[in-house]
């Protein structure tokens, strides 16, 4: 089975330790939520797992191998990173933008039929068919971030790996995003990792949460566990109670801890 894993991965920035030996391990037909406060290292640790980042001591590895070890053309068939606040400056077609996402299996032929075939797959998947012919630089931003999506999936990753990809959405695209990130690890058994500040959506889309508070490993278990007050209390300092929702538990905030 595929595994992704961070072992003992620790990043300096500037004097400050922004992730403290984190050792974690990912699989595929899973997804994985990390949460945790504002600056907690969830984008540094989402930047490592994807090798855009190198980290100061420790390694992160696919199949046993250190990932930076890998082609980058290699590695980016593998996996795919969806960055937070994405900017669309280029004036092109949603169309054209989504086929930037073969760019790890076009050669200098330009897009193929099987290519152009992925790209209208990714496009219906994501449910931006309608943006195809439209300029993506004059999309709104909840648009824009399912674009992207789209862009990610065009190229078929075993990994996804997505940072704050809910955010700009209006709560029915939070609800078609959870379901399909749920989609992509049921039914095509690719590993999904997302950073994520909505708890509930943590809550409804994950199998396994892990939540970082300055740097560390606060808990790594089942969204329930992992998301309880006493943890919600270190983690952001707030008062938190698990409610019984329709489809499961849902929290409350209640105000600020004391
Ligand atoms: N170049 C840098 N020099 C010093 N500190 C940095 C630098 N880059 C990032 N940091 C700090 O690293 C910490 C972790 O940043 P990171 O973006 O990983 O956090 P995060 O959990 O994703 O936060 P958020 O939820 O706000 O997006 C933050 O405190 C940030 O200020």
């Amino acid at each position: 089975m595929s595994i992704l894993c961070s072992e003992n991965l620790t990043v300096r920035l500037g004097d400050k330790a922004v992730l403290n030996g984190i050792d974690a391990a990912f699989a595929p037909g899973l997804v994985t939520a990390i949460v945790g406060p504002n600056g907690a290292g969830k984008s540094t640790l989402l930047d490592c797992l994807s090798a855009l980042r190198k980290p100061d001591a420790g390694q992160v590895a696919l199949d046993g191998r250190a990932l930076r070890d890998l082609p980058v053309r290699a590695r980016s068939r593998r996996i795919a990173y969806l960055p937070q606040n994405a900017e669309i400056a280029w004036a092109v077609e949603g169309r054209t933008f989504v086929g930037l996402g073969r760019t790890p299996y076009v050669g200098a032929w330009g897009l193929r039929a099987d290519d152009r075939a992925a790209v209208a797959r990714a496009m219906a998947v994501a449910g931006v068919e309608s943006f195809a012919d439209r300029i993506v630089s004059t999309l709104s931003g909840g648009e824009r971030a399912r674009v992207l999506i789209a862009r990610a999936l065009a190229g078929e990753p075993q990994w996804l790996l997505a940072d704050e990809p809910l955010a700009g959405l209006d709560p029915g695209h939070v609800l078609d995003a959870c379901d399909l990130f749920r989609r992509l690890a049921d039914e095509e058994g690719r590993g999904v990792v997302l950073t994520l500040h909505d708890l509930d959506a943590a809550l409804r889309v994950a199998d396994r949460v892990i939540v970082l508070a300055e740097g560390r490993v606060l808990a790594d278990a089942a969204p329930a566990e992992a998301l309880s007050p006493e943890v919600l209390k270190t983690a952001y300092g707030v008062e938190a109670r698990t409610l019984d929702g329709a489809r499961g538990p849902v929290l409350e905030m209640v105000g600020r801890a004391r």
